[in-house]
């Protein structure tokens, strides 16, 4: 019988770079695909893709695999980066990794990989997939550290069904100790950190070139002003410094003492950012959310019950309840009511739903509520 010809995304990184020798001693036929999704222009300070690229391919070379690259930057810009612009210029807080995994590396990629005759692609995500009957199943990896199913909680039957994760069952550790000990030549590399087309630069700088802004009032919950703001898309919620009213003492404790300034709520329509002072301000604590773009993984929605939610990457699990006749207000898909009191329940961000290990799917963040 012959091999089963999987295409890997190689990024150069140390996680791909170990899953495709992973798959090459399972005994597939391994190509590597190194993909292009940024144009540099005048942003080679920051972006690496030279260097990556170089990596991927000499990696490729170590362990005995093709490697070829393809140019995805006009599919980024058209399928993800509008819709980063559009959601921050609508002063929400994207994430744009989420719509990359389901719109680039499980679709574009995913096409091109079948065109070049691939079987299943890979990638070094850590996650896991299991055939439960007729479906397919997205879980947590092994290593809850290091498990992205946040990130990939868009996939569906069809892409899942021909995706392999070679990293989901061991944990970051032994991936290290493995390229150290093929001493591939990138064992020693730095992981990647942030948004990849963001990467390293300045982010207020790097908004300011695509975003129009306009400045407006900073108020506190009772209405003060108490100082003006560069434009709403340049801030979050539960967002600290650069406020710019650090040295503000209007509110102090009893003990003289003032606690630190946070980005509490943005009203689009009047232009006003409210910030308020103190960590456990209730403003800053959410108890139900709603969201819509709702993308299940099963391909039909979860019954109403209890389960587990993030409300972001590399928060621990928290206990709600999923509900649908809650939601109906504006275009909401569905409601959660948790348990306990959210802090920055940030509309924009994906809300991905658990039952233990296994990732259901979820939505994006409309709005929240605090009673
Ligand atoms: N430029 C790229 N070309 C091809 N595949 C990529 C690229 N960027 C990411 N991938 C794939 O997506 C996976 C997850 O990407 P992510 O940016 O989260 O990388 P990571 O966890 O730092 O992994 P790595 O160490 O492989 O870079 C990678 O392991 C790789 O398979």
């Amino acid at each position: 019988m012959s091999k089963k010809k999987v295409v890997i995304g190689m990024s150069g990184g140390v996680d791909s770079s170990v899953a495709a020798w992973m798959l090459k001693e399972q005994g597939y036929d391994v190509v590597g695909l190194f993909m292009k999704n940024w144009e540099d222009d005048d942003d080679s300070e920051y972006c690496s893709t030279r260097q990556d690229w170089i990596d991927a391919a000499s990696v490729a070379d170590v362990i005995g695999v093709d490697i070829e690259a393809v140019n995805f930057a006009a599919e980024y810009k058209d399928r993800v980066f509008a819709d980063f612009l559009r959601e921050y210029q609508a002063g929400r807080t994207p994430n744009p990794d989420v719509l990359c995994n389901a719109e680039i590396k499980f679709k574009a990629f995913l096409d091109h990989a079948m065109h070049l005759g691939a079987d299943l692609i890979a990638t070094g995500h850590y996650a896991r997939v299991r055939q439960n009957g007729e479906k397919f199943e997205l879980l947590k990896a092994v290593d809850h550290t290091k498990d992205q199913s946040y990130f990939l909680h868009r996939l569906n039957q069809s892409q899942l069904s021909r995706t392999l994760f070679p990293l989901g069952e061991i944990p970051k550790t032994e991936v290290r100790q493995i390229a150290e000990k093929l001493a591939l030549p990138n064992a020693a590399k730095k992981d990647s950190t942030g948004i990849c087309f963001i990467g390293e630069r300045p982010f207020r700088e790097f908004l300011n070139r695509y975003l129009s802004y306009k400045p407006g009032p900073m108020k506190t919950p009772d209405g003060k002003v108490v100082g003006e703001h560069v434009g709403l898309s340049f801030y979050t919620l539960g967002q600290r410094k650069g406020i710019g009213v650090g040295g503000m003492k209007a509110y102090k404790n009893p003990d003289g003492s003032s606690d630190a300034w946070y980005v509490a709520r943005k009203d689009v329509a009047e232009n006003t950012l409210y910030i308020v002072q103190g960590h456990d301000h209730p403003w800053l604590l959410s108890s139900t959310l709603r969201a819509d773009q709702a993308s299940w993984i099963a391909s039909e929605a979860p019954s109403p019950r209890a389960l587990s939610a993030k409300t972001r990457y590399r928060q621990a699990d928290v206990a709600c309840t999923l509900d649908y006749d809650a939601a109906p207000e504006g275009d909401s898909d569905f409601a959660l009511r948790f348990m306990e009191a959210q802090w920055a329940v940030t509309p924009g961000q994906s809300v991905v739903l658990y039952d233990g290990d296994v990732c259901l799917g979820g939505g994006i963040i409309d709005s929240s509520t605090t009673s």
